[in-house]
């Protein structure tokens, strides 16, 4: 067997304590072999912890990464103006080596940060698996389906595509599992959700959506088919457990008891709630439900980075404003959100140091200025701590990043390969 000790530091426990350990991980396995006082010394490899606190790596569980490429391009718009005037227009542009490239820049900004694994919705999925695989990420991948306008042979098209990706792409590696993706409940038609979810539960994949994300989303199902959003979705087969829900800000009590009920997830995603202006989701009425709540960034282009950090402490600063109360979403339930409960959202290993867990690990330097004293960890990393102050990324027994070194992906290529596509991108899309 072959061992990685993370040695020297203090640990992240499931239950939130801290305590000073080793965390010995068999990196053929990808699991974590024991967590103990000194137990790492004598491991193959070592990565210091030291002034360092050992957590779980953390879990996107909702973006769209090759939308890096679109960082930065259309800013200060609420979501469908934002979609319709720029971000589709500018999509139908996009290549699949554009994806690849985009989503190169997303693994890399991910890594550097502290992410070990995402669910992605987005286009040229397989491309996107391809990066998973060379970057050494985890991730559950899907091909977004929309139909609202496309004739009959284009949307059946675009479900089948999706079913074929969730079938397929799932082979590629241990590290990547797949969904079925329609984007949302409005942008997607009645008869091609039925029978898309209807194929999905036979493939045995789950289904991750946007759902009540802003008002003129929830609206129209409330005024045309007299439910609430989430109502119809259970109607057509979705909520099933395994199933995850990006946004959840716009719900009643009804549907936070049907996703109690059910078993689905929501996944937060307080940056691009913010900056959309689509409000603020109801976390901890969720959280007190029992619904299951993960943490995302949404894409680049609607956050505009990729900073799991971020959202924690968002998560945790809009929870309190949303509660009108200071001790909702406390920093050990925004930390929870971003790890186990993302990974268990989503469905793919990982969220807990703790022996036979996935060895998805982060090492957060507690050496900065900004992070002195260290009265609580815990409160860091909801509230202070940021992506660069993570100083090694393991995933799946493998190390990422050592000292702030990606080892699997060049950096200087990644972030030049992308400017250049992202320029051609727009001058294709102002052109067109
Ligand atoms: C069909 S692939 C996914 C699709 O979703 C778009 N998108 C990005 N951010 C959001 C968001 O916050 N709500 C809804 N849709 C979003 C993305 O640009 C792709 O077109
Ligand atoms: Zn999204």
């Amino acid at each position: 067997m072959s061992t990685l000790g993370i040695t020297d530091g203090l640990v992240l426990r499931p239950d939130m304590r801290v305590e000073r350990a080793d965390v010995l991980v068999d990196r053929e396995a990808g699991e974590i072999l024991d967590v103990r006082p000194e137990i790492g010394r004598s491991a193959d490899e070592r990565l210091d912890a030291s002034d360092a606190l050992v957590a779980p790596g953390l879990v996107n569980a909702h973006t769209h990464a090759a939308m890096t490429l679109l960082r930065g391009y259309a800013d200060d718009k609420p979501l469908e103006s934002w979609l319709r005037e720029d971000v589709w227009p500018a999509e139908a542009e996009l290549t699949p080596d554009d994806i690849a490239a985009g989503t190169r820049l997303a693994a890399l900004e991910m890594i550097r940060s502290g992410t070990t694994a995402f669910a992605d919705m987005y286009f040229s999925e397989p491309r996107v698996a391809d990066v998973v695989v060379e970057s050494g990420l985890r991730a559950r991948l899907g091909h977004g389906v929309v139909t609202v306008g496309k004739d009959e042979e284009a949307a059946w098209a675009d479900v089948e595509e999706s079913l074929t990706v969730a079938d397929e792409v799932r082979g590629v590696s241990d590290r990547v599992e797949t969904a079925f993706t329609p984007h949302s409940l409005t942008t997607v038609g009645e008869e091609y959700l039925r029978e898309g979810v209807a194929r999905a539960r036979e493939l045995g994949v789950p289904v991750h959506v946007h759902a009540n994300e802003t008002r003129h989303e929830v609206d129209p199902v409330v005024e045309e088919r007299g439910v609430r959003p989430l109502e119809y979705a259970r109607e057509v087969g979705l909520l099933e457990p395994g199933d995850f829900l990006a946004h959840c800000v716009h719900l009643d009590a009804t549907e936070i008891d049907l996703l109690a009920e059910t078993g689905a997830s929501a996944v937060h995603c307080p940056a691009s709630n913010m900056k959309l202006a689509s409000g603020m989701a109801p976390v901890q009425r969720l959280l007190d439900a029992g619904v299951r709540v993960g943490l995302g960034t949404d894409g680049a282009a609607s956050n505009n980075d990729l900073d799991l950090f971020g959202e924690l402490r968002d998560a945790a600063m809009v929870g309190k404003l949303a509660a009108g109360d200071a001790s909702a979403v406390a920093a050990g339930d925004a930390v929870r959100m971003a790890t186990a409960g993302s990974a268990d959202a989503i469905g793919l290993p990982g969220g807990r140091i703790e022996p036979g867990a996935a060895a998805d690990c982060i090492v957060v330097g507690l050496d900065a200025a900004h992070l002195t004293p260290v009265h609580d960890p815990v409160s860091h990393l909801a509230y202070a701590a940021t992506g660069s102050d993570v100083r090694h990324t393991v995933c799946d027994g493998r190390v990422l990043m050592r000292d702030r070194e990606v080892l699997a992906l060049d950096a200087p290529s990644v972030r030049a390969e992308a400017e250049e596509r992202a320029a051609a991108l727009v001058e294709r899309a102002e052109t067109a």
